[in-house]
């Protein structure tokens, strides 16, 4: 590790190492020291550590939701300093595995808890190269990409919000219409004004046109108050119109008329109001088709397509799909302090494989139920919902295919079998220790198994 690396010690070192802090100032650590739990928390609230050291005695009452609350106080690399009778505590373990990166036990000598520091500090700054990395590809609204596609996108972002005109935004369900919308009005010179989303599609048709234009008190049964439609509360703003396709064709006349004379009338009066608003509209559905059959009027089609901007499905953007899981990942993960620390090489494979009809609402939710049911360090595709099984329209090299072509055969013919090892071994005209050793390789469990 070069540097020096900064350290929290959280608890009384007297008793267990006194020399230990001036020990690693002496070697270049720069260190803070709280002698208590509350003192630390203090501390880690105001200043960022590297790297944290905490002492965990058996002497004093032991106090675990305290001793939590310090690891889960900042996302910084823990070691933990314990004495051996706690070994048998089994809410401590419990702490260790959640939020330690190393522990060692009681008495350790200076030269061994600085060695272990020392890696604890070099993951953490890896952890913070990755990151910096994977941000430097996160555009200022938090969306993610890497791809050309994605990069152009970013630029089209920009290019439409320096200007007024209607933007229409089409993408299969899932694939950030709506971020992207938020996007274009927090650059345009409207962010300062409201930005009102209206899901066309949710609406139920009797109360459509009040929704959007709002009503006058008694204009109908059951209007007992003054409402204020959604295209009056955007004033100055920008309206985003989801799911377009789906607004019925007498409201479409009326969304027409608006979007030529930007006055509109609440229901229950004559009076003309004046609304300026940006108008930003999407579909999930071919909406050219819908014109085509006469399901969608054609002028307000052309009305709102002045720009475009087109989200490409997630699965048409391979080099993304890591990216996003990262970054999804570090958003959950840090959330709440946990003992995972990424996803495993095959998990990752799998969703290269994956053909995410959901797109990145799906992964968002794979990533967070994997965090929740994975029970290791890295996440495996089943804690992600994801199958072993190979889908077609991956992209392998040829050693990977050899590779999965030999998981499948081994898999099939230990099923087949019943996991008797001497008959799947025969079957596969390898001896019994080839395949003990090819078992091994592709993580395929023994303890199934029967000899
Ligand atoms: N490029 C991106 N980077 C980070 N997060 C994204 C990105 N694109 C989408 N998301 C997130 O994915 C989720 C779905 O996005 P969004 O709601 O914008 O999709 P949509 O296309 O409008 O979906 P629908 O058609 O179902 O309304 C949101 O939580 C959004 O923040």
């Amino acid at each position: 590790m070069d540097g020096n690396g900064t350290l929290l010690i959280a608890g009384e070192t007297n008793e267990l190492s006194p020399s230990l802090p001036s020990y690693l100032r002496g070697n270049g650590w720069i260190v803070d020291h709280a002698k208590s739990l509350k003192d630390a928390i203090d501390i880690l609230k105001e200043k960022s550590h590297e790297t944290g050291l905490i002492l965990i005695d058996d002497g004093q009452d032991i106090n675990v939701p305290d001793i939590e609350k310090c690891l889960e106080e900042s996302s910084l690399s823990w070691m933990a300093l314990i004495h051996p009778n706690l070994l048998d505590n089994a809410s401590i373990l419990q702490l260790l595995r959640k939020h330690c990166y190393a522990y060692h036990v009681l008495p350790g000598s200076d030269e061994q808890v600085e060695c272990i520091l020392r890696h604890a500090c070099a993951m953490r700054r890896l952890h913070e190269l990755q990151k910096k990395n994977d941000a430097t590809l996160i555009d200022d609204y938090e969306m993610v990409g890497t791809t050309a596609s994605m990069k152009q996108l970013f630029d089209t972002i920009r290019r439409v919000a320096a200007v007024d005109a209607p933007v229409f935004i089409s993408g299969e369900s899932g694939t950030g219409k709506e971020l992207a919308a938020h996007a274009i009005h927090e650059r345009s010179q409207r962010r300062d004004g409201p930005f009102i989303a209206v899901n066309c599609g949710a609406l139920p048709s009797n109360l459509i046109q009040s929704e959007l234009f709002g009503h006058e008190k008694g204009a109908f049964t059951g209007a007992s108050q003054r409402k204020i439609g959604k295209v009056e509360a955007a004033q100055g703003g920008t309206l985003f119109l989801d799911e377009i396709g789906d607004l019925p064709l007498e409201m479409q006349v009326n969304l027409l008329r608006f979007l030529e004379d930007h006055q509109i009338q609440r229901i229950g009066s004559t009076k003309e109001i004046v609304v300026d608003v940006r108008i930003l509209a999407a579909t999930h559905v071919d909406l050219e088709k819908a014109v085509k059959e006469g399901r969608f009027r054609e002028d307000l089609y052309h009305r709102l397509n002045v720009l475009q901007i087109f989200l490409p499905p997630l699965r048409e953007r391979q080099e993304d799909i890591e990216v996003l899981a990262r970054f999804f990942f570090d958003k959950f993960a840090n959330e709440k302090a946990c003992q995972v620390k990424g996803f495993s090489q095959e998990a990752l494979r799998l969703m290269q494989c994956h053909s995410w009809p959901g797109n990145i609402r799906e992964l968002i939710n794979r990533v967070r139920r994997a965090l929740v049911m994975c029970e290791t360090r890295l996440i495996k595709p089943e804690d992600l919902g994801l199958e072993r099984r190979q889908s077609s329209r991956c992209i392998m090299t040829l050693e990977q295919a050899r590779d999965h072509a030999e998981y499948e055969a081994l898999v099939s013919a230990l099923g087949r079998n019943r996991y008797k090892i001497q008959n799947a071994a025969r079957d596969l005209g390898v001896s019994r220790v080839t395949l003990y050793r090819l078992m091994e390789k592709h993580h395929i469990h023994r303890e199934v198994a029967v000899v």
